[in-house]
């Protein structure tokens, strides 16, 4: 395959779009007053309301271990029922974690740094994976939002045009169907066909590369690469353990989980909310629930800001050392048919502190499709929701706009059209 650009007017147009006053400084190096109007929002005064609840913490020691009555199980239970969202500690991380955690701040720094050096030629992919983040949440998020999709571990080692199929399908075709948003956007996807990927030895995580661009080794693959693929797999192992609890708890059958996820996608969002002089008028990323199965978060500089809405009012999510959040999407609350919940969330930012978080998201593999899990269904308790393709899944999802939990409800079964 081979990169060219063959449509110079959407090429300027979508360049004079991203270059504009679109995006708030990267590393906050610049400082404002008073926030850009492009980010305040129309309805600040939603974001009063704050709880003093705290979510769930489960202890990853005790849920794994042997105990025929395991009350850890019952409260990871209750978590995804009641709250959609727990913290983990005591998951024995051996290599990456430490890594990303003990350098913090000047680490992540680090890698968006050089991942706007690295695409200094084409700064125009990086802004376009910004600019998807931005559109689909409209208002923009006072957040800049960088998205790796890292490939399923089934394929890695398997050559680079698997991966490129992998690719292509999974992200290709989701950007595709932003009809709507995307227009622009995918006249220039159309305009360009991927050439490869700057991953060849790297079999973890995707990056864009365009021809004649960047030669030679990518400073990002050398300083971050192998953090973020020994983080992303060790991720992997804490989401089926998680997931295999849940079925436990759940009674269901451990295949009904795992046919799903096993083989399924994996992609990674690092976060950066900068300082912000005005916080109470703009949000750090809007209400939503994750359109995902699970999605695991780190904290990375355990500031605050991820709320999460529980009984009307927004619950903070306290940051403890060595934690992370977990949180129910709402491909999980389909194939558990609404037993366990997708709970919409929001973060926020503050005046004093930028805040950073490394969100791991895990989905189905595309090529099938899902529905509540059979296990699960009786004639007492019929599904709730319907079968669908993973695709015509994303596709649908993708052409609504994001509000709050609605794409979910369109899944229900006594709604015929969505
Ligand atoms: O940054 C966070 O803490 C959460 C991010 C989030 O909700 C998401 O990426 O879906
Ligand atoms: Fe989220």
């Amino acid at each position: 395959m081979v990169v060219y650009f063959n449509n110079e007017q959407s090429q300027a147009h979508l360049r004079s779009k991203v270059c504009g006053p679109y995006f708030y400084p990267m590393l906050a190096k610049e400082k404002f007053a008073s926030v850009p109007p492009r980010y305040i929002r129309p309805d600040p005064t939603k974001l009063h309301g704050v709880s003093t609840e705290e979510i769930p913490v489960i202890d990853m020691q005790r849920l794994l271990s042997d105990e025929s009555v395991n009350p850890e199980l019952e409260k990871l239970h209750f978590a995804c029922k009641e709250w959609g969202f727990f913290q983990v500690c005591h998951f024995v991380f051996v290599y990456a974690y430490i890594s990303i955690c003990s350098k913090s701040t000047s680490h992540f720094n680090l890698v968006f740094t050089t991942t706007l050096t690295y695409f200094q030629g084409n700064k125009i992919i990086l802004k376009y994976l910004l600019l998807v983040v931005h559109l689909v949440l409209y208002i923009l998020p006072l957040a800049n939002l960088f998205l790796m999709s890292s490939a399923p571990l089934f394929l890695h080692n398997k050559g680079l045009d698997e991966l490129i199929k992998y690719f292509v399908l999974n992200l290709k075709e989701q950007f595709k169907s932003y009809p709507h948003h995307f227009a622009t956007i995918c006249d220039f996807l159309k305009s360009i066909q991927v050439r490869t990927f700057d991953s060849i030895n790297y079999d973890g995580i995707f990056f864009f590369k365009l021809k004649n661009t960047y030669p030679g080794k990518s400073p990002l693959k050398v300083v971050y690469h192998k953090t973020l693929d020994q983080y992303s797999r060790e991720l992997k192992i804490l989401a089926i353990k998680v997931l295999e609890q849940m079925t436990k708890a759940l009674g269901m059958k451990l295949e009904d989980m795992t046919m799903l996820f096993q083989e399924g996608m994996q992609s990674l969002r690092m976060g950066y909310y900068p300082l912000c002089p005005q916080p109470e008028l703009v949000m750090g990323l809007c209400p939503h629930s994750d359109a995902t199965g699970l999605t695991i978060v780190l904290q990375v500089n355990e500031v605050e800001g991820l709320q999460i809405k529980k009984a009307g009012a927004w619950v903070p999510v306290v940051p403890l050392p060595n934690a992370f959040i977990v949180n129910v999407g709402d491909i999980l609350e389909i194939v558990t048919n609404g037993i366990y919940k997708s709970v919409e969330h929001r973060v926020t930012v503050n005046l004093h502190n930028e805040r950073l978080s490394i969100a791991t998201f895990f989905a189905p593999k595309l090529d099938g499709d899902m529905g509540p899990a059979p296990s699960l269904i009786t004639p007492e308790n019929p599904a709730i929701f319907r079968r669908i393709s993973m695709i015509d899944y994303s596709k649908a999802y993708f052409s609504r706009e994001l509000d709050g939990k609605s794409f979910i409800d369109a899944m229900r079964t006594q709604i015929e059209d969505f």
